[in-house]
C-alpha cells in the first residue's frame, strides 16, 4: 500500500517508439520522449496539449495499455506494467473510443460491470446524475457521441475507484451534458479521488483542472496550476487587452504610449492591446473625460492559457 499522502500517479522520463515504421526506412519511431506527471489524490490532473501530442499514449502507458521504452510509472505504489490483481479494481479509465459493445444497452450493461466488482456504486445514481436513463432502451450502437461518452464514464466509475483517467472527456457532449459530467467530476475530486484527464481544450483544463501539465511533441513543457502558468509569462511579454464600445470615429491611440496597439474590430468597438499598466487605464479615463465620451461596455482581459501554450509550443490549440 502506498502512503495515504503519497501522489496515486507518478510519471518520470516516460518514453515510447512505436514501429519499425517503413516511410523510416524500417525504423522505430519515438513519439513519447520525456513526459513526466504527477497526480494527487483529491485533484484534476491535466494533460493539456494538441491533437497528436502525446497524451492518450501516456495515459494508456499509465494503466499498463501500452509497453513503455524508458522511464518509470508508479501508478498507486505499483508498476503498471507488472500489476498486482488487485490494482485493476482501483482503477477506472475512460478512453476515447469508449470500448462499448455495440450490441447492449446501457443499464443492463451497467449493472453487469457492477457486479464484476467488490463494492460498486449505485448504478441507478450514476444513471440518474449522468442523464443515462432517458436513452436506457437504446442499443449502444445507435447512441449519440455525447450519449456513449456518458455511459463509458458511468462504465469507469461503477467499480468506484481511486485513481480515474478520461481521455477527453467533454468530446461530443453538448453544453448541459458538459456541465453534468464536470459537475460529477468536481465532486468525485472533492470525495478524494485522483482525477487524470486528457484535454486539448483550454477551456476545459482552466473549468477542471487543479494542476496542468502541457505537453507538446511527446515531452511535457511546462506544469502548474493554470493561476501559475498564467503567471509564467514575464510582464514583458505579457499582454492585455482593453476592449471598449464607444460611438465610432474616435482616435484613442494618440493620447496612448506607443507600445500599445489600438484597432477598432468594427465601428464603435474598440480594442487596447499590449504591456497595459494601471497607468495607461488613468489615460484612457482622462481621454474619455476630455472627449466627453462615456464608453457602453469596458472589459479588460488578461493573458490566457491559450497564449501562455502558444508561446511554450509554437502550436495552436483547438
Ligand atoms: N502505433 C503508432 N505508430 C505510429 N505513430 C503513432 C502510433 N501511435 C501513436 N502515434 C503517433 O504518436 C503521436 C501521439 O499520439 P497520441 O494519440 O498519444 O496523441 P494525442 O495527444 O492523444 O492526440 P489526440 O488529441 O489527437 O488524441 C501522434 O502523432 C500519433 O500519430
Amino acid at each position: 500500500m502506498p502512503e495515504p499522502t503519497a501522489p496515486a500517479l507518478i510519471i518520470d522520463g516516460l518514453i515510447r517508439d512505436v514501429g519499425p515504421i517503413p516511410a523510416l526506412d524500417g525504423r522505430m519511431k519515438r513519439i513519447i520522449s520525456g513526459v513526466y506527471l504527477t497526480a494527487q489524490f483529491g485533484q484534476v490532473t491535466a494533460l493539456l496539449g494538441a491533437n497528436g501530442a502525446g497524451k492518450t499514449t501516456t495515459i494508456e502507458c499509465a494503466q499498463g495499455l501500452q509497453r513503455r521504452d524508458g522511464g518509470t510509472i508508479s501508478l498507486l505504489g505499483e508498476d503498471p506494467d507488472k500489476p498486482s490483481a488487485a490494482l485493476r479494481a482501483r482503477v477506472g479509465v475512460m478512453l476515447q473510443d469508449g470500448g462499448l459493445p455495440p450490441s447492449a444497452h446501457p443499464l443492463p450493461l451497467l449493472r453487469h460491470v457492477a457486479h464484476m466488482y467488490e463494492s460498486p456504486r449505485s448504478v441507478d445514481e450514476l444513471a440518474d446524475r449522468l442523464g443515462i436513463r432517458a436513452f436506457a432502451d437504446t442499443a449502444i450502437r445507435r447512441l449519440s457521441g455525447g450519449q456513449k461518452q456518458r455511459v463509458a464514464l458511468a462504465a469507469s466509475l461503477v467499480g468506484n475507484p481511486e485513481v480515474l483517467f478520461l481521455d477527453e472527456p467533454s468530446a461530443g457532449l453538448d453544453p448541459q451534458a458538459r456541465r453534468m459530467v464536470f459537475e460529477l467530476i468536481r465532486e468525485l475530486r472533492d470525495e478524494g479521488l485522483a482525477i487524470v484527464l486528457t484535454t486539448h481544450l483550454l477551456d476545459d483544463a482552466q473549468k477542471l483542472a487543479d494542476y496542468v501539465y502541457i505537453v507538446d511533441a511527446g515531452a511535457t513543457v511546462a506544469a502548474g496550476t493554470v493561476a501559475q502558468l498564467l503567471s509564467q509569462a514575464t510582464s514583458a511579454e505579457a499582454q492585455r487587452t482593453v476592449t471598449f464600445e464607444a460611438p465610432p470615429g474616435l482616435d484613442p491611440a494618440a493620447a496612448l504610449r506607443r507600445e500599445l496597439s489600438v484597432s477598432q474590430t468594427r465601428p464603435g468597438s474598440y480594442s487596447v492591446t499590449g504591456p497595459l499598466e494601471p497607468s495607461d487605464l488613468l489615460e484612457l479615463a482622462t481621454w474619455w473625460a476630455a472627449v466627453g465620451v462615456m464608453p457602453t461596455s469596458l472589459h479588460l482581459a488578461s493573458r490566457s492559457l491559450e497564449d501562455v501554450f502558444l508561446a511554450l509550443s509554437g502550436t495552436e490549440l483547438r
